[in-house]
């Protein structure tokens, strides 16, 4: 009986409805309210102003980071979320490059062929990660999570002995949260983490161009106003998804860049240095 009155299409509308508008309480541990006035506010990544319960007021207060004029939209902020991430919950994807949280999910896997793929799994499981990951990259960059992970898999079999370290702080358990180094690898795997970006940076522009040739059913005008809603969205998503890659590639060849030219010119002083005493 409830399954009649509920089908699928109406538990998807509610569904999406519940979560594009309820409201985290940070004061209440977090727990979800529906409150009213406040789902009319929209969506803003410039501002820095939360829905929270007031104790003394007894009720849900909204204050604003800045002063508005008479008639200006007030906004507020869905959290800092990626443009992915808005695009799930709430269907929109915001303006390229107006984001300061967005971020690109890409999968960096170990190398099936590594002589030490056995002994890199055992120190990813200690950690409770897998042969396969998942990092965040940002315009600003990528985690050191990630850096410790292109460590491992890039590293010889002669640096067994540091797998462990460079798993936990994979991890983000490790118990020293700077940056770790290890000069001698860190081309190849700056080397690995700049593959995995153009390789993504090569699928997002496939689809980009594929989607410019993609032809709409034009028979249903009701349906083709969706599809071109829905494509459209997919498009600024990729786009600026693709953004994000295409900075990181271009810190990743410039320190490459650099490395690669301090090796050079210390390759060349070692030279002048051996001519001198021929
Ligand atoms: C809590 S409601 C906000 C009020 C909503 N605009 C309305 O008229 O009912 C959340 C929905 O508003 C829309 N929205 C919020 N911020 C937006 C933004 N910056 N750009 C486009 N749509 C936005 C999305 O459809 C989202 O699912």
């Amino acid at each position: 009986m409830l399954l009649q009155i509920f089908n699928i299409e109406t538990f998807n509308w509610s569904f999406g409805i519940l979560f594009s508008r309820l409201v985290r309480l940070p004061s209440m541990d977090g727990r979800v309210a529906l409150v009213p006035w406040a789902d009319m506010l929209n969506h803003n990544c410039e501002v820095e102003t939360f829905l929270d319960y007031d104790k003394s007021s007894q009720g849900i207060v909204f204050t604003t980071d800045r002063a508005y004029q008479p008639g200006e939209q007030v906004f507020i902020s869905y959290g800092r979320k990626s443009n992915g991430e808005l695009l799930l919950s709430y269907g929109f994807v915001p303006r390229e490059g107006t984001n300061p949280s967005d971020s690109v999910e890409l999968s960096f896997s170990l190398k099936k062929s590594d002589k030490c793929y056995k002994e890199k799994v055992e120190a990813l499981k200690k950690h409770g990660l897998s042969a396969s990951e998942c990092f965040p990259i940002q315009v600003t960059g990528w985690p050191l999570e990630l850096m410790a992970f292109a460590y491992l898999v890039v590293s010889p079999p002669s640096m067994s002995r540091q797998f462990g370290e460079m798993a936990a702080a994979a991890s983000n358990k490790s118990t020293s949260k700077k940056d770790m180094k290890y000069p001698e690898i860190e081309e190849e795997a700056l080397q690995f983490i700049l593959d995995s970006c153009e390789s993504s940076i090569s699928k997002y522009s496939k689809f980009l161009q594929a989607s410019g040739e993609m032809d709409l059913d034009i028979t249903n005008p009701k349906q083709l106003n969706r599809r071109v809603f829905l494509k459209q969205l997919a498009v600024d998503l990729c786009t600026s998804e693709r953004r994000i890659l295409f900075r990181s590639q271009y810190i990743l060849r410039r320190r490459l860049r650099d490395i690669r030219s301090g090796e050079l010119k210390a390759l060349n002083l070692f030279d002048g240095l051996r001519n001198l005493f021929k």
